[in-house]
């Protein structure tokens, strides 16, 4: 469809705008008219053939000579569908772990600096999993790298399912994961790190009709108001996934626990 047909019928130019991207559009359009903005936004169309477009529109408004009231708005509608793909690309690649999509060590990191802030200036709580698969130089060894590679994107998938969107998901190298877990207690913690656990032991990853059993051993740490820098948090997790990993592995352990209690069966 030519844009001036639809800059020409603003009704159906709303109709196309993606649900969330109208109420943006329509305030765009208000200031323009009562307080004489230009402008230069950007929002999604899905067209007639259910296909979803970049476009973005700039615009000055215009008014007849002693008089106030805006006449008309005056200005281009590009589709810049491309270059948008382009860079959304781009930034995604730089906050996300192009195996597994889980967030990258960068991204992680600055996420577990904040939240620690967080909890340092309003005594909130929260907590910090590390994870790891358990021999997983095994299932490469047994089934080839690739197929170690779906068992990597298979857990993410799995641990996801089992997160709120508030939470998390920090691929750290390798086979090695962290969860982090604002406005949660040890204990809930805990509990949701076990979930994780059993989640995985169930759910073993498909590769060409075949089945890859694996388990994870997971810390916890809590964060509280004195865990003040992101090593420490880092070393307590990590520390508790050391245990795990050393009473048997495809287990929970805490960072404070001793000696080691592990709650593996507790749930099953
Ligand atoms: N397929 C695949 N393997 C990886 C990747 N990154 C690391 N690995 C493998 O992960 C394995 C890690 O092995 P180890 O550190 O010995 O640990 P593990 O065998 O899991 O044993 P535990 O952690 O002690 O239970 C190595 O074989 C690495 O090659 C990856 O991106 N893809």
């Amino acid at each position: 469809m030519a844009p001036e047909v639809l800059m020409a019928d603003y009704t159906l130019l709303f109709r196309m705008v993606h649900p969330e991207d109208r109420a943006g559009l329509i305030t765009v359009f208000q200031d323009a008219i009562s307080k004489r903005q230009d402008y230069d936004h950007e929002f999604r169309l899905t067209t007639d053939t259910g296909e979803q477009r970049w476009l973005k529109t700039t615009a000055t408004s215009v008014a007849l000579q002693n008089n106030p009231d805006v006449t008309h708005l005056s200005g281009f509608l590009f589709d810049i569908t491309e270059n948008k793909t382009r860079q959304l690309q781009l930034k995604q690649m730089a906050y996300q772990d192009p195996l597994t999509q889980a967030d990258n060590r960068r991204i992680f990191m600055e996420k577990l600096k904040n939240e620690l802030a967080r909890v340092e200036r309003y005594g909130e709580e929260a907590a910090l999993l590390m994870l790891d698969i358990d021999f997983f130089k095994r299932v490469n060894d047994t089934y080839g790298h690739v197929v170690g590679d779906t068992v990597l994107k298979h857990l993410v998938a799995v641990l996801y399912e089992g997160l709120r969107g508030v939470d998390s998901l920090g691929r750290l190298g390798g086979e090695e994961f962290a969860v982090l877990l604002p406005g949660t207690s040890h204990e809930a913690a805990v509990q949701l790190a076990e979930r994780l656990r059993l989640a995985v032991q169930a759910s073993p990853a498909l590769q060409a009709g075949q089945t890859v059993p694996f388990t994870i051993s997971l810390g916890v740490a809590s964060i509280t108001a004195d865990v003040t820098d992101v090593k420490t948090a880092l070393h307590l997790a990590d520390k508790a996934m050391y245990r795990a990993k050393q009473t048997g592995r495809n287990r929970v352990c805490t960072a404070d626990e001793a000696p080691p209690t592990t709650l593996q069966g507790s749930l099953d």
